[in-house]
């Protein structure tokens, strides 16, 4: 489903202030209706109840003509409030009498009236009433039945005619109207307060987590989300991201180091051999290129020695791998203790050692190396009361700058160790051959055991 542009802040605001909006209309609109009837009907109901009063008392003047006693009648109507004028007419229609700016009613208007209030003009209301006379046959009506006939003798001699301001009505109706106003606009200001302070209180959170999880989909694993919210749920929905991201977080830190470990493991036994330590094949390639290029660039001349042990089968084949394994890293050892920091030795095959020996002259080189297959030879290996003394094969070739392929003095480090093994073993030859001469000592020797070379 297709995301809404609505916020969840903005869908709770209008969850919250619709129904409050449409109930305030709905509230004003009915208070409006009802409160401009009952100001309408007030005034109405005041104007008939004057001229119920008036009507009957201003019978005796229209009777007698007495227009003095009309004109205290219309002056006390004239003190009620909201009266700006009255009349009395007689059975002709005829103006008796009168107080303030009345406005003159067609007869046929007052025969029409009776006692109903009409708009005559704008703000002012219109009320008519009949003055009616029960005659004065008193004697004929006691006899003939005092309810029956007195009632039907009744007849009307005149009209009384009162006009009210509608005014103060008027500016009452206004003053309800700007009162519901007020009081809506003011509940709907409390409704939008509270509403939007709801809204934030659910928003806010869930907002905060959005932003979490979209750290942590990008990438961030250190995410902490600020915990505002002030339900429940929504308080433990917070809680629960955050520990859910810190066991994340503590997992993937966990699981990184276990993948840096094994990365450095792995990087190490790719440049290593596992048996002796040392580094490889593949790193020993890469440093005789590096060396190659130095001596060409920089004048950093040096050598290359392949040193191949002598006769070590026979450790083998006497006592078994974990004896040759054994001897091969006691050998591994001591060549590392004889030669110098900058050089590089690596273990190349099964007993076969290369040596790189660097900023050294060919002279200084040949030393070394025969330093070294002495150390070798003189060396002797003890395993379960039997003792070896293997030999060690020496082929060395310059790294002078006039090789530039790195397989060429490989080559010729390893042909001039072949020429030692074919002169007798034990002994260093360097390549162009101009090395010593071969050691007389024995490739192998055993005590305390049959083994012999
Ligand atoms: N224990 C052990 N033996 C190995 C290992 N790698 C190779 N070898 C053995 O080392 C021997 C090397 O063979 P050679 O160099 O021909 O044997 P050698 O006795 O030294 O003969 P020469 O070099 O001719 O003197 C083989 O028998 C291999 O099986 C290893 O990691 N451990």
């Amino acid at each position: 489903m297709k995301p809404s542009r609505l916020s969840l802040h903005d869908r709770l605001l209008l969850v919250a202030l619709l129904p409050a909006a449409l109930l305030a209309t709905l509230v004003t609109a009915l208070v409006l209706y009802r409160g401009a009837q009952t100001v309408d009907r007030a005034v109405h109901d005041h104007g008939t109840a004057i001229v119920s009063f008036l009507a009957p008392a201003a019978e005796y003047g229209v009777i007698s003509g007495n227009r003095a006693t009309l004109q205290s009648l219309l002056q006390a109507a004239m003190a009620q409030r909201e009266v700006i004028a009255a009349g009395v007419y007689n059975d002709q229609g005829e103006l008796l009498a009168s107080k303030g700016r009345i406005g003159v009613l067609d007869p046929e208007v007052l025969r029409a009236a009776d006692g109903t209030a009409t708009h005559t003009a704008p703000d002012i209301l219109t009320v008519i009433a009949p003055i009616e006379s029960a005659g004065i046959n008193i004697d004929d009506e006691y006899l003939d039945g005092w309810q029956t006939r007195g009632v039907a003798r009744m007849r009307t001699i005149g009209w009384v005619h009162v006009e009210l301001d509608t005014r103060p009505s008027s500016r009452e109706k206004s003053l309800i109207v700007w009162t519901s106003f007020a009081i809506v606009a003011l509940g709907l200001l409390l409704t939008a307060v509270i509403a939007v302070r709801l809204a934030r209180s659910v928003s806010r959170p869930v907002a905060g987590l959005v932003r979490g999880v979209k750290q942590m989909a990008a990438g961030a694993l250190d995410v902490e989300i600020s915990e505002q919210a002030t339900s429940q749920e929504l308080s433990a929905l917070e809680r629960g991201f955050n520990t859910m991201a810190r066991a994340i977080s503590e997992n993937h830190r966990t699981l990184q180091s276990r993948i840096d470990d094994a990365t450095a493991l792995l990087a190490y036994q790719a440049q290593h051999d596992p048996l002796t330590g040392l580094q490889n094949r593949r790193v020993f390639e890469q440093k005789l290129e590096e060396c190659v290029i130095a001596s060409r660039r920089a004048g950093d001349h040096g050598a290359l020695c392949f040193i191949d042990l002598d006769r070590f089968k026979i450790v083998n084949d006497t006592c078994g791998h974990a004896a040759g394994d054994d001897l091969l890293m006691r050998i591994a050892l001591l060549i590392q203790q004889r030669v110098r920091e900058q050089d590089i030795i690596c273990r190349i095959g099964g007993d076969e050692f290369a040596l790189i020996l660097r900023g050294c002259s060919p002279e200084d080189a040949l030393n070394i190396a025969n330093e070294l297959r002495e150390s070798i030879s003189s060396f002797r290996f003890d395993w379960q009361g039997h003792t070896f003394s293997v030999g060690a094969s020496i082929g060395m070739a310059c790294i002078d700058g006039t090789h530039t392929d790195p397989s060429d003095i490989l080559i010729a480090a390893d042909a001039a160790c072949y020429d030692a093994k074919r002169n007798g073993r034990n002994c260093v030859i360097q390549y162009p051959a101009q090395g010593c001469a071969p050691d007389a000592a024995p490739d192998v020797a055993t005590s305390g055991g049959e083994n012999t070379a």
